[in-house]
């Protein structure tokens, strides 16, 4: 029955992230030319009529592998193969088929950050940036893709990878708290058992003076 018509190019299907490697859909291999897409009303799977093409099962990753958009001066052969253990192996996803995306959750807003100064660093130093989104419940999502020339290259994969093990350093919520003994990121860093009452604690009276608007500072300059 046809449900909706919608268009099936990497770019507008998108996935929930959570499940992305769970599921595997009936996706056939997909002529250019066809643009009828059936989507089943219920979300476990995608059924996609294609004029005389029987469907293959590919698994979702699979899909992303084929769908992903190389860029120019790169082999394709080569970024999918280095591409298929970073999407089997990690929570990476192609991204609107040129771009690998992933998302984090640390145990405070201060182990987000300090991950950020590690991935900056990283960044730098290759010269190769990624475009980063922190939320207020500490979830930090990660996007690399290559702008020149335009599409997913080898310094994306490497650098997804090498932020994979800085995550694991830095103990997301995937890895979990460090053993006994390992070290500690600093002690403005907040600390797993911390209750956020602890963190934060209103001003103190006399300090409310430094809080107040310069408008109603006695002696404040006034305006020229
Ligand atoms: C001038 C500078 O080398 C380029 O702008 C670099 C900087 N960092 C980059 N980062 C990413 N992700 N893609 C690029 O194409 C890129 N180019």
């Amino acid at each position: 029955m046809l449900a909706t018509r919608r268009c099936l190019t990497p770019s507008c299907f998108k996935l929930p992230t959570s499940r992305v490697l769970s599921s595997s859909f009936s996706v056939p291999i997909i002529h250019r030319s066809s643009t009828a897409c059936l989507f089943s009303s219920s979300t476990a799977s995608y059924n996609v009529e294609v004029s005389n093409t029987t469907s293959t099962n590919i698994s979702e990753y699979q899909h992303q592998l084929q769908s992903v958009r190389v860029a120019p001066t790169e082999s394709v052969d080569e970024v999918r193969r280095n591409l298929d253990p970073l999407l089997q192996q990690t929570r990476y996803i192609v991204w609107s088929s040129h771009a690998l995306h992933r998302t984090y959750r640390f145990p405070t807003y201060h182990r987000a950050i300090l991950f950020i100064t590690r991935i900056a660093a990283l960044a730098e130093q290759s010269n190769h940036h990624p475009i980063i989104e922190v939320t207020h419940n500490r979830d930090l999502s990660l996007t690399w893709t290559t702008n020149f020339p335009k599409g997913l290259s080898s310094k994306d994969i490497a650098m997804a990878r090498a932020s994979e093990d800085i995550a694991v350093e830095l103990e997301t919520s995937e890895h979990g708290p460090k053993p006994e003994g390992a070290p500690h990121f600093g002690p403005w860093d907040g600390d797993w058992t911390m209750a956020p009452t602890k963190l934060f604690r209103p001003p103190k009276k006399d300090e409310w003076g430094a809080l107040r608007s310069p408008k109603t500072r006695k002696g404040w300059p006034h305006k020229p």
